[in-house]
């Protein structure tokens, strides 16, 4: 084994074991580091509600009546079950703009974590669903949710950059980007999934990107930045690079009213990371901005 590859279980559908390429840059082995190490209660406690792991955050209005009160002895597990609702709702509004998937096709989640939005998307469509994340640990866990739920030959993820993915060229009905593309420069991204894509595929991204109109990225993006080792791009680098790319935007969603009411809500839980100010208050001062994109790739 060279210093540039490591031995890692694949699929787990087999249980086979694959010679995997390391870390294509010294920043994706510290990526990798990052979400191979993180088990933060915001995430576990939320997905152990059913059993959909997401690492995106929520949309949607909150539901004031499934809150406890003060005195509800229950009140933590309904906030906790109420933000993890608002996170799997951003799951399916993202899946809605994938157009008409058919059983046969097959989908593919860039950067895909724990596999939350891949179980989705194969419970709604009925296909074939290839991800790819960084982190041994999140693929491990996400074929090992497959593997529970019985869906091992339909779900798989593999560890992989995003940016070189195990795809043949146009074999992707669809793919996406679920909060994953800050961690990537977006004409390698594009690039990359306008070769898996075929010409009519579609391309779905959910990202918080930074608003050209605001000047330049502020401290609260910046504060995101750290907080999270990745690099906010602005809205206006991801239609350019889209263009670039042969992705032309079909519809373009400002999400940002509709994931504040979840930022809010979360500020008030346990379960608090300390970086809620920072998206409360950039949303707020209108220099950071939640988007869907869907592109067809012509
Ligand atoms: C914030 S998580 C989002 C996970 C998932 N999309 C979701 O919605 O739950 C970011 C993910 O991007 C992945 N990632 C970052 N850079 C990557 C790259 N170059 N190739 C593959 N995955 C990458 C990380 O490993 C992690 O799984
Ligand atoms: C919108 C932006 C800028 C996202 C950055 C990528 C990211 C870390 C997403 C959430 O992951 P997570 O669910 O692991 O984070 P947390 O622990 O805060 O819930
Ligand atoms: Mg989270």
């Amino acid at each position: 084994m060279t210093s540039t590859e490591l031995t890692a279980t694949s699929s787990g559908t087999s249980g086979t074991s694959l010679r995997i390429p390391g870390p294509a840059t010294p920043y994706q082995g510290d990526i990798a580091r990052y979400w191979d190490g993180e088990a933060r209660p915001v995430n576990l406690r939320l997905g152990d509600v059913d059993g959909l792991y997401h690492h995106h955050y929520g949309i949607g209005e909150v539901d004031h009546a499934a809150l406890g009160d003060a005195e509800d002895s229950e009140s933590e597990k309904k906030l906790i079950a109420e933000l993890h609702r608002l996170e799997s709702a951003q799951a399916e509004f993202l899946l809605g703009h994938l157009g008409d998937i058919g059983r046969d096709d097959t989908l593919v989640d860039a950067g895909c974590g724990r596999g939350g939005s891949m179980v989705m998307a194969h419970q709604r469509f009925g296909c074939k669903v290839e991800g790819v994340t960084l982190s041994a640990k999140q693929a491990a866990f996400a074929n090992n949710r497959a593997r529970e739920l019985r869906i091992q030959d339909h779900v798989r993820a593999r560890v992989c950059n995003m940016l070189a993915m195990p795809f043949a060229t146009g074999e992707a009905a669809a793919s996406w980007n679920n909060e994953s593309s800050m961690y990537v420069d977006l004409q390698d991204l594009f690039a990359e999934h306008a070769r898996v894509l075929g010409v009519g595929g579609r391309y779905v991204t959910i990202t918080g990107c930074w608003n050209p109109r605001y000047g330049q990225p502020s401290k609260w993006v910046s504060q995101i930045n750290a907080h999270f080792e990745c690099n906010i791009h602005s809205r206006r680098e991801y239609l350019r690079a889209m263009a670039d790319n042969r992705l032309v935007p079909q519809a373009v969603v400002d999400l940002t009213p509709d994931t504040l009411p979840y930022w809010e809500l979360r500020a008030t839980s346990s379960l608090v990371t300390g970086i809620e100010d920072a998206f409360i208050n950039s949303y707020k001062d209108g220099s950071f901005q939640y988007l869907l994109i869907a592109a067809d790739r012509v």
